[in-house]
């Protein structure tokens, strides 16, 4: 399919753009001094460990205004409450989309969530440059995202060092068995599997299946993307996958917590 739009293509040039924008209005030390000031790093991998000890599903609940392939998710778009509600509803960790012009995200969100709550947050962004690390740190990111097909190996190995130095925790995603060994290279406990392909949007929960007999029981493996009701979580946890990233199921529910509650108790 020569004319499919490659989305994830798009979205890493307008990246590269952004950057630049960036770096020229504030520099890495400033973010690296506003990052010291920052409250400290809450555990992100802790709290799913703490989930999965009490035998129960650790969700990474996503707050999530829009997508490329839905247009629109949630119109009524209150950060605060939305947070506050996943808290309630009992997530581990939050996720919070930061890209403003494909998901109409921003870092004000990532602040206002994790102001609301004391649950750790994810950097939800396309994250291709050191300079990005630093301003997750720097807004109170707790993790970031590094996603295996947007980085070739140098890189991917150099951005999860600079993660961890600023003492955050990384999830690394991956969408097929090629991306997979080159996860599997780092140390990370966290490997992320896309159910959703970044280059066309489709979407099958059968890529958590196909590549979770290549992973070994020190990972912990997260099932992102197209979980949409309680039979896609009790398919998942029947292959013994119990940690979880959510977003447009939760976020179409007038009460994002409680469509949680639904779905995982
Ligand atoms: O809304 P969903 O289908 O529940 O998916 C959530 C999350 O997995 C998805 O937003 C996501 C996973 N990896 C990403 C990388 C970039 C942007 C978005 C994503």
């Amino acid at each position: 399919m020569t004319d499919t739009p490659d989305v994830l293509k798009k979205i890493l040039a307008r990246k590269h753009e952004e950057i630049a924008e960036r770096s020229a209005k504030t520099s890495v030390q400033q973010l690296l001094d506003t990052a010291k000031a920052q409250s400290p790093v809450r555990g992100f991998v802790a709290a799913i460990e703490r989930k999965l000890a009490q035998q129960q599903a650790a969700v990474i609940a996503e707050v999530k205004k829009a997508s490329p392939s839905k247009g629109v998710i949630r119109a009524n778009f209150e950060p605060t409450e939305i947070a506050k509600s996943y808290e309630k509803g009992g997530a581990a960790c939050l996720s919070v989309l930061t890209d403003a012009d494909f998901f109409q995200g921003h870092e004000t969100y990532l602040k206002q969530a994790r102001a609301a709550t004391s649950l750790p947050v994810i950097r939800k962004d396309f994250i291709i440059d050191d300079y990005q690390i630093a301003e997750a740190r720097a807004i109170g990111a707790d993790c970031i995202l590094l996603i295996v097909s947007a980085l070739n190996r140098s890189q991917l190995h150099d951005l999860n060092k600079t993660a961890l130095e600023l003492g955050m925790d990384v999830l690394v995603e991956v969408h097929d068995r090629a991306e997979l060994d080159l996860a599997l290279e780092l140390p990370n406990k966290l490997i992320g599997i896309n159910n959703r392909n970044l280059h066309t949007f489709e979407t099958s929960l059968e890529t958590t299946f196909g590549l979770l007999s290549h992973i070994d029981s020190s990972r912990i493996v997260v099932s992102e993307s197209g979980i949409h009701n309680i039979d896609d979580v009790k398919i998942m946890r029947g292959h013994d996958v119990n940690t979880f990233l959510v977003g447009e199921a939760f976020m179409r529910d007038e009460e994002p917590g409680r469509r949680l509650m639904e779905m995982f108790n």
